[in-house]
């Protein structure tokens, strides 16, 4: 068999849909700004980018196909284990380098760099064009840099969550990350299912000797963590294309929504500002409510004012969220949890349905990636497959799905779902599958009470 024919069908793949991302990026008003541009696009923060995140979905699952088919093995392997990319970025981030070089925008010697951020000059001078070659700043000069379209979009004062992202990545998940082999071999931690006992938690008592049960613990006990956390939730939205359901699904037709494990409102503000008419009512934690209502009353005022949101603290493993709404949506929560707690938390939100109300359960979904199971999901549900010969799950091109698979087993011993998983976990809670939503990169599914 040869390979040689993929090779023109990925080139085609490409070529289309790089065309249909061009397209995408002008309909929101400005041509595509060259990475070298420290520049924001509207882009950036929109929230109605299905049709970019199909396209892209199809050029990262093809970039990835055919750079593997064309590589001899051992330089694609080589890649893989030695890839960097992680260290040299928390090393910025951490020192807060794309702030720095905001005030510098002809570009900052690695000379002055390196005394304001107390990191020799030379190994400096390594880890910052180790990150310009993946565009993340520019060389502009010989030991000259300064932000690029990436770097200067992770600066903290701008209010796209980036940063702290790139921050909750780099300090909590990736930390976890580099233990779990050890994790995975150690007698407790490695065949528990518990929470407290998930990689982060083993990276948390053995190097931190923190001695709390689980994450949203330890983010309790560092404050400026936690506040790191609710950015990035912000930035979430935004990066996974999370607040495309604004656009999907049908808000205007409903009048009153509950955003169980709300956060601060990341999709909650959205609703408010985008559907007047609907009731908004968030339930998280006693702490996190308490700062929901701090962020709205700077955030949008008017709403609090109008009485068209509440704020309605709930321990979701114990408790029922309030009564009589007509949607119940959950967003990244049941991802955190095992199939027991995931359970819990569904029973408690049906208890508390009328017969009209509808769950909906925003995720990620994730596949298997045999070509049969991809069919199957696609004929029943309307999951849509790739072309061939990308994987039928899109390849790299959902890459994404696997990092929060594997960051939530790192951190809570959880996972995303497959179709399946969510359809058997939410049956069980006495719950009937009503509808997929494929919001190209999230998805949604809808039930109603059975
Ligand atoms: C991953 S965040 C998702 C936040 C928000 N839904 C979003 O999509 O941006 C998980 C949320 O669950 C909340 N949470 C964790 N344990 C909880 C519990 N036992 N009861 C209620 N909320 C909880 C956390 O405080 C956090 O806001």
């Amino acid at each position: 068999m040869s390979g040689n024919v993929d090779v023109d069908t990925l080139l085609a793949l490409i070529n289309s849909s790089a065309t249909a991302a061009v397209a995408e990026w002008q309909k929101k008003g400005q041509d595509v700004p060259p990475l070298s541009a420290p520049e924001t696009h509207p882009i950036d923060t929109a929230t109605d980018v299905v049709a970019l995140k199909k396209a892209l979905r199809v050029l990262e699952g093809a970039c990835e196909h055919l750079t593997t088919l064309l590589s001899p093995n051992g330089q694609t392997i080589y890649q893989r284990s030695y890839n960097m990319d992680t260290h040299m970025l928390r090393v910025t981030v951490e020192r807060k380098v794309p702030d720095i070089l905001a005030k510098y925008p002809e570009g900052l010697h690695v000379t002055e760099l390196s005394e304001m951020i107390d990191i020799p000059e030379v190994k400096l001078g390594q880890i910052m064009r180790a990150n310009a070659m993946r565009h993340i700043f520019l060389e502009v000069d010989t030991n000259v840099f300064a932000n690029s379209r990436l770097s200067h979009s992770m600066r903290s004062d701008l209010p796209n969550g980036f940063g702290a992202i790139a921050s909750r990545g780099l300090c909590e998940t990736q930390r976890a990350g580099a233990l779990l082999s050890e994790s995975l071999a150690d007698p407790e931690y490695g065949p528990s299912f518990e929470a407290s006992q998930s990689a982060f938690m083993y990276y948390a008592r053995k190097q931190q000797g923190f001695q709390g049960k689980a994450v949203f613990e330890w983010l309790q006990a560092n404050p400026e963590r936690r506040e790191n956390f609710a950015i990035a939730m912000v930035g979430m939205g935004y990066s996974l294309g999370g607040l495309t359901v604004l656009h999907a699904f049908p808000w205007q037709n409903y009048t009153s929504v509950c955003d169980i494990g709300a956060g601060v409102g990341t999709v909650a503000l959205h609703l408010a500002r985008k559907f007047p008419n609907l009731k908004i009512t968030l339930q998280d934690r006693e702490e996190v409510v308490g700062h929901a209502i701090d962020h709205w009353a700077k955030a949008y005022p008017e709403a609090v004012s109008e009485k068209r949101v509440d704020f309605v603290p709930i321990d979701f493993l114990v408790g029922t969220p309030i009564e009589g709404c007509e949607l119940y949506y959950l967003r990244f929560i049941l991802h955190d949890w095992p199939d027991s707690d995931a359970q819990l938390i569904l029973n408690n939100v049906r208890k508390t349905m009328g017969p009209n109300s509808r769950l909906l359960l925003h995720d990620y979904v994730v596949q298997h990636l045999d070509r049969k199971s991809g069919l199957g999901e696609s004929s029943t549900y309307g999951v849509e497959p790739a072309p061939e010969p990308l994987l039928p799950t899109f390849g790299a091109g959902r890459a994404r799905a696997h990092y929060m698979d594997i960051s939530m087993q790192l951190q809570f011993n959880a996972k995303e779902r497959s179709l399946g998983e969510v359809l058997a976990l939410a049956s069980s809670a006495g719950f009937k599958f009503e509808k997929y939503w494929d919001l190209a990169e999230t998805s949604m599914v809808e039930f109603s009470p059975a």
